[in-house]
């Protein structure tokens, strides 16, 4: 730093304010007076507008390290005197607010006269103004365009946080430097925040060169941030003022939360659909079926888990909605009639408790399991106002694993609401025993990044997932047994003696080749239009949970028909699985159809007319064409003719290349259309290349795990997810075949991170990316667009 001698100056003289004088007209006394105060308050200011070495101050919460917020240097001087970088938005100090008219309407002042209509301070803060102001609390504002904030303030949002200090000292230095202060606390970055000089001058001294003694601080504790551009408002940081004085003010009654608190409880919370709620994960296991999974199927699981030791399921839960009888047919319904009974000393009224006779496998002994059991009762409000109780409840008698009947999403915005919090409490324990399928995922996600709940709700868009891809060895056995299909001898070959031996096998494929056997092999079971509808409803409700909007899903119908099931049976199947995640998610879908490159060319052929003359572009049943399959070895540029034809017709063209192949894969494939590469990591591998696909923004469709799983790289480490996010070359995170790889795409992002340790900004240009290259019409992303400034504005901490 330039400077070596840090001076404190007193100022302590001027804390108590100017009285009921102004703060003009208090300076103009102090100046007249030519007190050692004002020459201290001249040079602070002084400073504040010409160095870019940041001064301190005092305010009524902490000590400020302030800098002018409209000059990018001195804002960087914050971080230089800090010693850490940053990348978190900064709050705006001001005076007056005539001071943040001028901020919110920077043409103005401008001598050019523009007709733009003025903005004004939205009036949902007038009353929290009138209230708290001066004082410890931030509002967000929009930063309006040609802003004069600093790109450093904002952190590439479009908004900002401003707050008018009470102190009267802090609010006199804003005046005389006559620009708007940043001013993070002025402590190093690993100390307590500071409420005195001394603190200051411990921390920074030889860093700074001014620091301006106004005494202790008084409140000592951090602003308040709320956010009244939002419905309903929200808590962005707890501070200075509670949520019960906000409650007190005008439009501010339903306050939302929007910040992680342990102390807070839920029930504090308010219940309006759309907002945002506290992740809440009881202790037990939770195991959530999806609305409208058959009762059957659900006794079968429960009953499999309570025979099975290793599940350790001693005690269980039984949460019931709209369809469950009491009891779940555990027991013959005489039992369950003679040992229920209510349970005294419950957190909820009407909890009863039964017995059910269980044999425990590989033992001739049976023994007596017991399960509470409650029911939420069947209409919605009823479901969304008592379930948190009945999960805590449950939680309080100990038991081992909560089953959990969810209801569908389509049943309004309170039925999501509920169904969005159930699946963020199940985790990755999500069943659906739909109308003809089944199939879970035990996927169990290990992810100790601080970013997860950023990750989870970050708004997702998924560019690579094979429909085919998403069969777990659980739903493999079971399609092959109800539709007669005869799966490999496991003499012959051992890894389909069991779903537990299908499972392990799938941890140690050798290469790309060695797991597409095992796919096709897994594919053979879908026989029906309703086997592939569901298996495509199936991932979409998976992928919901895992925070994706919009998703563009591979299937391969040459395989199929080379098997013998039509072209149709395969795309009306999957289209209505489509269809129904649009109406009862809120989805937004694309079927892109790949061509596989271990079959003839012909072959190829054939379903590129059966799709041309089906019409099914045009009526936007299926959007795009890929190519996938073995990659080394048939020519690269093997259709070459379709390709040449469906960019002629205006069909968005993507291809799996670079995976295991060398860059020339991938460079044929854009030589042949494709405006998208899927997988693509070893584009790296070929500088000149990179910069081609980074100026023609084509988007990689990156599959961390599937890379590891395949071989393709030794760890996630090893994925270039930096290399690309330096060179500017735009990708998406992706799943690719998540019952084969070990994870669906939340679990690629948890991957990611722990790997890569990436900020919330680098998060955002991925997830914006994602948007903007995904094969949507404009108005939809910006939809995606704005839910991901929202959700990233909510999650990014204002520095203190
Ligand atoms: N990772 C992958 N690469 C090529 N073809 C595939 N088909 C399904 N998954 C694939
Ligand atoms: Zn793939």
């Amino acid at each position: 730093m330039a400077t070596s001698d840090t001076r404190v100056v007193s100022v302590q003289r001027l804390s108590p304010g100017p009285g009921s004088r102004s703060l003009s007209e208090w300076w103009a006394d102090e100046r007249k007076n030519s007190t050692p105060e004002s020459k201290a308050i001249e040079e602070a200011a002084n400073l504040l507008r010409t160095s870019d070495i940041p001064v301190a101050f005092p305010t009524e919460t902490v000590y400020g390290l302030g800098a002018d917020a409209t000059r990018s240097t001195a804002v960087q001087g914050i971080y230089k005197a800090k010693q850490r970088p940053s990348d978190n938005p900064l709050i705006i100090h001001i005076d007056s607010l005539e001071m943040l008219d001028r901020l919110l309407n920077p043409a103005s002042s401008s001598p050019s006269i523009t007709k733009t209509p003025r903005i004004s301070i939205p009036e949902i803060y007038k009353p929290l103004i009138d209230r708290f102001w001066p004082g410890p609390l931030t509002i967000i504002l929009p930063n309006p365009s040609g802003s004069e904030l600093a790109p450093e303030v904002t952190s590439k949002l479009t908004t900002f946080g401003a707050r008018m200090p009470s102190s009267p000292l802090a609010r006199l230095l804003i005046h005389v430097t006559d620009r708007p202060l940043a001013a993070p606390s002025a402590n190093a970055s690993t100390k307590p925040s500071p409420t005195t000089a001394q603190h200051v001058h411990h921390d920074l001294k030889n860093r700074i060169d001014l620091i301006l003694d106004g005494g202790a601080s008084g409140v000592g504790v951090e602003s308040t941030v709320v956010d009244g551009l939002c419905s309903p408002p929200a808590i962005l940081r707890p501070g200075g003022i509670g949520i019960d004085e906000l409650r007190q003010c005008a439009g501010w009654e339903n306050v939302a939360v929007a910040y992680k608190d342990s102390a807070l409880d839920i029930k504090d919370i308010p219940r309006a659909p759309g907002m945002k709620y506290r992740h809440y994960s009881p202790k037990a296991r939770v195991v959530l079926f999806e609305g409208g999974s058959k009762e059957a199927g659900v006794t079968k699981h429960v009953r499999k888990d309570l025979s099975d030791s290793a599940v350790g399921a001693q005690t269980i839960g039984i949460v019931r909605t709209r369809n469950w009888k009491q009891g779940l047919g555990l027991a013959p319904d005489d039992i369950i009639a003679s040992t229920v009974k209510p349970v005294d000393g419950a957190a909820i009224d009407n909890l009863t408790n039964f017995s059910i006779p269980v044999q425990q496998t590989g033992s001739s002994n049976s023994r007596t399991k017991l399960a509470y059991d409650y029911h939420l009762g069947s209409e919605t409000e009823s479901i969304a106002h008592g379930l948190f109780a009945a999960l805590r409840a449950l939680d309080e008698f100990d038991v081992d694993v909560i089953y959990v009947e969810g209801i569908s999403d389509r049943d309004g915005d309170l039925a999501a609401a509920v169904m969005n919090r159930l699946r963020k409490a199940a985790g990755s324990e999500l069943k659906a025993f739909l109308s003809h399928t089944s199939q879970s995922t035990s996927y169990f996600t290990m992810c100790k990044s601080p970013l997860h709940d950023f990750l989870h709700g970050l708004p997702k868009c998924e560019h690579h997932v094979h429909l085919e891809g998403c069969m777990s060895p659980e739903l493999i056995f079971t399609l092959a047994e109800r539709n007669n299909i005869t799966l490999p001898d496991p003499a012959t070959n051992p890894a389909y003696s069991s779903i537990a031996a299908l499972t392990a096998r799938y941890d140690h494929f050798s290469s790309l080749d060695d797991f597409l056997a095992f796919y096709f092999q897994g594919m053979a079971v879908l026989m029906n239009e309703a086997d592939f509808a569901d298996l495509a409803w199936w991932y979409f409700s998976k992928a919901h949970a895992d925070g994706v909007h919009h998703a563009e899903v591979f299937f391969d119908p040459q395989v199929h028909i080379d098997r013998g099931i039509p072209y149709e049976t395969v795309v009306n199947g999957f289209s209505q699985g489509c269809k129904r995640a649009e109406s009862e998610l809120g989805l937004s879908t694309r079927l892109i159809l790949c061509f596989v490159r271990h079959l003839p060319v012909s072959s190829a052929a054939d379903v590129y007319e059966k799709f041309i003359s089906s019409g099914h572009f045009e009526a936007g049943v299926v959007h795009g064409l890929g190519w996938s399959s073995t990659e080394l070895g048939p020519p690269k540029d093997m259709f070459r003719a379709q390709y040449a034809d469906a960019a002629q017709r205006g069909i968005p063209l993507t291809a799996h290349a670079g995976e295991e192949g060398d860059p020339t894969y991938i460079s044929t494939a854009l030589e042949l259309g494709a405006t998208r590469i899927d997988h693509g990591i070893r584009l790296v591998e070929d500088p000149e290349l990179m910069k081609r696909v980074v100026k023609q923004g084509t988007l990689l469709t990156v599959c961390p795990l599937s890379n590891v799983r395949l071989r393709c790289v030794s760890s996630v480490e090893q994925v270039p997810i930096r290399r690309f996010l330096e060179a500017g070359v735009k990708f998406s995170i992706n799943s690719d075949d998540p019952a084969y790889f070990g994870g669906y795409i939340l679990d690629n992002y948890c991957a990611v991170q722990e790997a890569h340790q990436l900020s919330v900004l680098e998060w955002r240009i991925i997830a914006e990316n994602s948007v903007q290259q995904s094969w949507i019409e404009d108005s939809r992303k910006a939809e995606l667009l704005e839910k991901i400034e929202s959700y990233v504005k909510q999650h990014m901490v204002m520095e203190v």
